[in-house]
Formats: structure tokens, C-alpha cells, sequence
């Protein structure tokens, strides 16, 4: 799971297959601020970033949004004062592919940029 960050994501086709529960175990090994949720059937993983006021709040969520648009995957994303919370799944196939792993890495290594402590 090294340099998850640098990967790219694949283009996201109704086919694709989904992350089995062995890559989910072993992502969540090596990404342990992020937690998986089911979601009515849809498996989703969830993180909630922590900030010092609403400003940081917001352009965390920019930086995550430039990454999103560039790697043509988005995510779900909740600004608040103080905390930007971010939840990540493939739609068109309902659940977990590798891209999402690619995304939490990068919301991650984001992150570090803000990181204030
Ligand atoms: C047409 C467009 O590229 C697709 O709809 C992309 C957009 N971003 C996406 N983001 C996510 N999380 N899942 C998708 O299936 C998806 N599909």
C-alpha cells in the first residue's frame, strides 16, 4: 500500500471491480484515520480532518476539490468550522475500488500541508 498517494486514478467504469475485504483490511492497516462505513449496502470510507478555524477549513476542502477534479473521482465532503469531513466511493459501482484508496492517500498527504501541530 507505499505511495498510494502517487498513484492515479483509473477511469471509473460500471464494471470495475470492487476492493475485496482483504485490500479493505489491509488499507485500513496502513491508513488507520480512516474508517470504514456501510452505507445501506455501499461500503464507504470516512475521515474527519481536524483545523484551526473555518478558513483552513475551506481551503483544505479547495485543495481536496483540485485533486478530485484532476483525478476525475470526487468525493463527499463536509466543511464546518474547525473540521472538514470527507467520505469516499466509487458510484457507478456502488462501493470500494482501488481509486478510493488512491484518494484518502492523497486527502491525507493533503493534509500534512495543514497540519498545524
Ligand atoms: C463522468 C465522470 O467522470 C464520472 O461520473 C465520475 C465522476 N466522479 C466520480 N467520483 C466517484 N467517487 N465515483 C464515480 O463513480 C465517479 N464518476
Amino acid at each position: 500500500m507505499s505511495e498510494l498517494s502517487q498513484k492515479t486514478c483509473e477511469a471509473c467504469r460500471l464494471d470495475a471491480p470492487k476492493a475485496t475485504d482483504v485490500e479493505i483490511k489491509n488499507f485500513l492497516a496502513s491508513y488507520p484515520r480512516w474508517t470504514l462505513r456501510d452505507d445501506d449496502g455501499t461500503q464507504k470510507l470516512h475521515q474527519i480532518y481536524n483545523f484551526t478555524d473555518f478558513a483552513a477549513a475551506l481551503a483544505f476542502t479547495n485543495a481536496v476539490g483540485a485533486i478530485a477534479e484532476d483525478e476525475g473521482h470526487h468525493p463527499a465532503i463536509l466543511t464546518e468550522w474547525g473540521n472538514v469531513t470527507i467520505t469516499w466511493w466509487s458510484h457507478k459501482i456502488m462501493g470500494l475500488h482501488v481509486n478510493d484508496f488512491i484518494m484518502c492517500a492523497k486527502c491525507d498527504a493533503a493534509y500534512t500541508a495543514f497540519r498545524t501541530v
